[in-house]
């Protein structure tokens, strides 16, 4: 049996657990508890906040855990667990800024004695430390950006992904501190007990493929038999595509068949007009949901 600790609120929590359902982990009893069971009787979830994650699965009180890699170095947790993955999402950068009109405009221009407002104190104390910075951290719990403008910092080290909110209140960035994405973590001692490593082997497998059919897209057609090396010339696909008779033609003059491949969404525009120019009829492009190899 594995206990895997999930985000109960915030923004990583609803991604991972569409990414869990599609894997077929599907969550079945959930109340208000903070517990929970799964479609496999061997993994039960446990609900909690990203930030208490790190500290949760280092500590051997979950097996696994998601939550994000900015998190994991706010808890000093790296050394204590395992990454088994990154779902590459969450994608934030922690950045030092300051206000657009001050003189701070590189980690050159900190100077000991400043004050830096944060939500994640630890590391932003690590990184200062290392460039042989001596700053007071002021430590806020959220709304970090206000802090220069009320006069209690000089800077602030926060989250920012699309820079809407440096934007917005005006600051600027000064350097970053680390580059975060969320992860799937394990504890070190799970990894080693046989049993809970071939459960947590399997989360794995499950949860990567559906990370490789989200890129992807199943396209099937009808065409000419005629064409058909020209087609597979357009699309591939993974092992080479499936082709098969389509029987209602096959005593016409124009003998069809049917052909289905995965293709990568990207390419998606550029074939279908390629195969249209082929002859390509009744094309159908549909989503995958997971790939298994
Ligand atoms: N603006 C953002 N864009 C993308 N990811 C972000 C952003 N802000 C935070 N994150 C990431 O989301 C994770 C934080 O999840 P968490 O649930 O603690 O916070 P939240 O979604 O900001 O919720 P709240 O601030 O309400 O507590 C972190 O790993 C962080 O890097
Ligand atoms: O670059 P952007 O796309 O604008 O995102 C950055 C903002 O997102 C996070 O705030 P959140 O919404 O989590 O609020 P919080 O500060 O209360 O945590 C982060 O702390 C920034 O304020
Ligand atoms: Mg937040």
């Amino acid at each position: 049996m594995i206990l895997l600790a999930l985000p109960n609120k915030g923004r990583i929590s609803k991604p991972v657990n569409e990414i869990l359902e599609k894997a077929g982990l599907k969550i079945t009893v959930r109340g208000r508890s903070l517990f929970a069971n799964t479609v496999d009787e061997e993994i039960k979830v446990m609900f909690a906040r990203a930030k208490d994650i790190p500290e949760f699965v280092a500590d051997g009180v979950a097996d696994v855990g998601v939550t994000g890699y900015d998190l994991m170095l706010e808890r000093d947790t790296e050394d204590r667990i395992d990454t088994l993955l990154d779902f590459k999402f969450g994608s934030a950068r922690l950045v030092i800024a300051s206000p657009e009109n001050s003189e701070i405009n590189s980690l050159e221009d900190i100077k000991d004695g400043m004050k830096i407002a944060t939500e994640f104190p630890c590391l932003t104390k690590k990184y200062l430390e290392k460039k042989g910075l001596n700053l007071e951290i002021i430590e806020l719990s959220g709304a970090t950006e206000i802090a220069p403008f009320i006069g209690i910092a000089d800077l602030i080290c926060d989250l920012t992904s699309t820079g809407t909110t440096l934007k917005l209140n005006r600051l600027k960035e000064v350097c970053e501190v680390v580059s975060s994405t969320t992860r799937l973590v394990a504890n070190k001692n799970a990894l080693e007990d046989e049993e809970k490593a071939r459960k947590i082997s399997e989360l794995i497998n499950a949860i990567r493929s559906v990370m490789y059919a989200q890129s992807k897209r199943l396209i099937m057609l009808n065409a000419p038999k005629s064409n058909v090396e020209e087609i597979i010339k357009v699309i591939p696909g993974m092992n080479g595509p499936t082709i098969s008779e389509v029987k209602s033609y096959q005593n016409t003059d124009m003998p069809m068949v049917a052909i289905q491949a995965v293709v990568e969404e990207n390419q998606i525009f550029t074939i279908v007009n390629q195969l249209e120019k082929l002859d390509g009829r009744d094309i159908l492009v549909v989503p995958i949901e997971r790939i298994i190899n």
